[in-house]
């Protein structure tokens, strides 16, 4: 049995990340520290991507009130699954119980950087080009219209180094109409590691279609979030990339179980979760045995990262449970 504690956090954005889903501005989400009766502890983390599908904040601190306390291992790995940040967390937390060798180097040398959206990518561009070793960039798409973002695209890649791949993360913000012409723009810049969820989840048919019709790869993200969307988008013919987005996929060993059991091209993401969280989704990211894709966890440059003690701050000012 497990005596466990939860608290909730807010963690400002050190400038908004535009996406087509909006403005983000503030990440909420929950840490979980379990101890175990011989006095180890395990440190997890919700960090819920409604707007992904997955359970919202308010859900999630409700169902950390009604939870038992002590709790079982058969109660971690019964969460349900309307609950998949929470199974991702407190799975997590009973590995980090568990694990003997903390001091395992985590951060990838191979991580896809997260460019400022639409033009404020430009004044920093030269700076971040310097800074970092890595050669994949991902820059969000479908906030401006066609035409602005094309001529923006332009300007972009005239600025990238020709050893750059690029990403596009339209956050299924696209119409087909659209997602043809940045699909062939795709083909003909051979920059482009490939375009990422075109389309909403509803048009996942129409995904399929350009899927092969074009020769750069389309990644699914909004559309597999979690075990069961990747399995079914799996048998039902996908054999293209799948964005995982370790926080809210859901059972940490339900997705091992998943790449086990299908030959998937992952990309491991992040959902802007703090250090507890990003350990977890790293540890699983290193277990994954292809290499080849860059990790999407360039995301550090959106916090201040720089207080070793907020987690016991937490801890000593809020008391949640
Ligand atoms: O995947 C990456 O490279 C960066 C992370 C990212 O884009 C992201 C971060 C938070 C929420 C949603 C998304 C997304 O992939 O759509
Ligand atoms: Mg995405």
């Amino acid at each position: 049995m497990y005596f466990w504690q939860f608290r909730v956090y807010q963690r400002p954005l050190l400038r908004p990340l535009q996406t087509h889903h909006g403005l983000w501005q503030i990440r909420e989400g929950i840490i979980i520290r379990l101890e175990a009766e011989d006095g180890r502890i395990g440190w997890g983390e919700i960090a819920p991507l409604p707007e992904f599908g997955s359970e919202t904040l308010s859900a999630a601190i409700l169902f950390c009130q009604n939870l038992e306390n002590p709790l079982s291992i058969t109660s971690i790995f019964s969460i349900p699954e309307q609950f998949p940040a929470c199974q991702f967390a407190f799975e997590s937390a009973l590995e980090d119980l568990n694990i003997e060798n903390q001091s395992r180097e985590l951060e990838p040398k191979n991580y896809s950087y997260l460019l400022p959206t639409g033009a404020a990518v430009f004044p920093c561009l030269d700076d971040i080009l310097a800074a970092n070793q890595t050669n994949t960039y991902k820059w969000k798409i479908a906030v401006n219209s066609l035409p602005q973002e094309l001529k923006l695209f332009e300007k972009l890649i005239d600025r990238l180094p020709r050893k750059i791949k690029l990403r596009l993360d339209a956050n299924g913000g696209l119409s087909i109409a659209e997602s043809k012409i940045w699909l062939k723009i795709a083909d003909e810049c051979k920059i482009i590691e490939f375009i990422e969820q075109p389309l909403p989840p509803s048009q996942w048919l129409e995904m399929l279609q350009l899927s092969q019709d074009f020769t750069t790869g389309i990644a699914l993200d909004e559309s597999v979030a979690n075990l069961r969307q990747i399995e079914e988008c799996y048998q039902r013919g996908w054999r293209g990339i799948f964005v995982i987005k370790p926080a809210i996929t859901g059972s940490i060993q339900g997705l091992r179980n998943l790449w086990k059991k299908y030959p998937l091209d992952l990309v491991f993401s992040s959902v802007l979760e703090t250090n507890i969280g990003r350990k977890s989704a790293l540890r699983l990211a290193q277990e994954y045995p292809r290499k080849e894709r860059a990790l999407g966890f360039g995301v550090q440059q959106w916090f201040n990262n720089s207080d070793p003690d907020w987690l016991e701050k937490l801890w000593t000012t809020s008391a949640n449970n």
